[in-house]
């Protein structure tokens, strides 16, 4: 088995039968294999949001069938759901989403602790990965002493703090400005590498989804190869 997500024949529709229904996916296959990246591009309103959280077991499909390292997750229950989310998945949203009040570190660790790691160990691989990235030095730091890149790149370490398989990621860095998403992409590339992992990366930068090891979009609610 070399797939670490696959999903096929996913459908979604939103508001179905009512007015103001939007048919969103109609039939989404799409694979990422083991230790693959691949970008994922979309003009807004696609639907690029809908099919990482139906990827990354947020959200539900209509139809389809959805799976994790060769395990389908579609007829799962809340539980099984729920634990591969949080163990299997990792995700980085536009904006990072860190806990304010609390620092740099404990804002990794404390995944790692929902996840019964023991906290010694979670506190190493914390600074671990903010080593990696280059804010080991702000570890003690909270989010709103961080400029938006570091707190971006303390986000990539929550993200990966459970050791996840799959990393699904929307816009990584799309609020920041174009020299530092640049440099901040490179920064996540090399730890998604460095850390073996399979990503779905979705991005509107052309120039970035060029860095993956293949790229696909989404168009008219079916993902075609670029
Ligand atoms: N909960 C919802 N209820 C109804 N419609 C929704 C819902 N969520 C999304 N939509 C609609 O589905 C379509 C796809 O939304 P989605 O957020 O997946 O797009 P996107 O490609 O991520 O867009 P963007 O790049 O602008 O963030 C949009 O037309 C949106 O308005």
């Amino acid at each position: 088995m070399s797939e670490m997500l696959s999903l096929s024949g996913v459908t979604k529709t939103y508001n179905a039968g009512k007015p103001n229904e939007v048919e969103v996916l109609r039939g989404v296959d799409l694979t990422v294999s083991k230790g693959e990246i691949v970008g994922l591009i979309a003009p807004s309103g696609a639907g690029k949001s809908t099919l990482l959280h139906i990827a990354g077991l947020l959200d539900l499909p209509d139809g389809g069938t959805v799976q994790i390292a060769g395990q389908d997750m579609t007829g799962l229950g809340d539980r099984p759901r729920t634990a591969m989310r949080r163990a299997g998945v990792g995700f980085i949203y536009q904006f990072h989403h860190l806990l304010p009040e609390f620092t740099a570190l404990d804002n990794v660790v404390l995944p790692q602790l929902a996840n019964a790691v023991p906290e010694a160990e979670a506190a190493e691989r914390a600074l671990n990965l903010l080593n990696k990235v280059g804010v080991g030095k702000r570890a003690q730091h909270r989010p709103s002493a961080l400029s938006g890149g570091e707190q971006q790149r303390v986000a990539f370490c929550r993200a990966l703090a459970n050791r996840p398989g799959l990393l699904l990621a929307d816009e990584p860095t799309g609020n920041l400005d174009p020299e530092t998403s640049a440099l901040v992409f490179d920064v996540l590339m090399g730890l998604v590498r460095d850390e073996g992992l399979s990503a779905l990366i979705a991005t509107h930068n052309l120039e970035l989804a060029a860095k993956m090891d293949r790229v696909v979009r989404l168009d008219q609610g079916r993902v075609v190869a670029v």
